[in-house]
């Protein structure tokens, strides 16, 4: 099998994944994986489908720009160029883009500070940090509907060959050497969202009891 068939069949696996947990509602969401680093291809989702259907029109190859590199009618994700950003920066080999509501309700109670900070969590591990009280923090920044100002924005957070960047009520935006490490992070920073989210309500609950 070609490289090009065998990452198609890696992250349509993947978007089948995060699909059967709902997180591809209205359309939105998007996905790239790595075919080739010199020079740089990439397969990413088409844009506006419906991402919780599998066809034979789900991905296309772009280059390093971010375009088509291959003869189709398709078109890019209209958020190619993050991708792009994230694969001219680091070893990625795959990254992930979803709105879910608890990353959008997250990314708005903590969007003026700019970043959120988790500590005492097992799941903390699943990022790589195994040390007593290791803690995690993802910078949220300002959406903007104009791309490439979005994009730079974006690319000032990249660090990395795993990552995540929150973009304020618009989605996260992971990415890891392959799509197990991205589809890790992804779950594993959702986790952190949902149990903040309940917390937070239970305590509020508690207080006026
Ligand atoms: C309907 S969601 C608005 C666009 C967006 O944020 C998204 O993730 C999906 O856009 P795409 O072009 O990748 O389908
Ligand atoms: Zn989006």
């Amino acid at each position: 099998m070609t490289a090009y068939k065998v990452k198609w069949q890696e992250l349509s696996d993947v978007k089948q994944e995060l699909a059967a947990r709902d997180w591809f509602p209205g359309t939105s969401g998007n996905l790239a994986i790595k075919v080739d680093s010199n020079p740089l291809t990439f397969l990413v989702t088409a844009s506006g489908k419906d991402k919780r259907k599998v066809t034979e029109e789900d991905f296309l190859l772009v280059d390093e720009e971010g375009k088509p590199a291959e003869q189709t009618s398709l078109k890019p994700s209209a958020e190619t160029l993050l991708h792009v950003e994230i694969y001219k920066r680091t070893r990625a080999g795959c990254s992930l883009h979803v709105h879910t509501l608890d990353n959008n309700v997250i990314s708005e109670l903590y969007g003026d500070k700019g970043f959120i900070t988790f500590q005492g969590q097992e799941l903390i591990k699943a990022f790589g940090l195994w040390e007593e009280n290791a803690s995690i923090t993802i910078p949220i920044i300002p959406n903007t509907a104009f791309i490439p100002q979005l994009a730079d924005e974006f690319a000032q957070h990249i660090s990395g060959d795993a990552g995540a960047v929150l973009i304020r009520n618009h989605g996260i935006t992971v990415w890891g050497r392959d799509a197990f490490e991205a589809k890790k992070w992804l779950e594993a920073f959702e986790f952190l969202f949902s149990y903040t989210l309940k917390l937070a309500s239970l305590r509020q609950l508690q207080g006026t009891n």
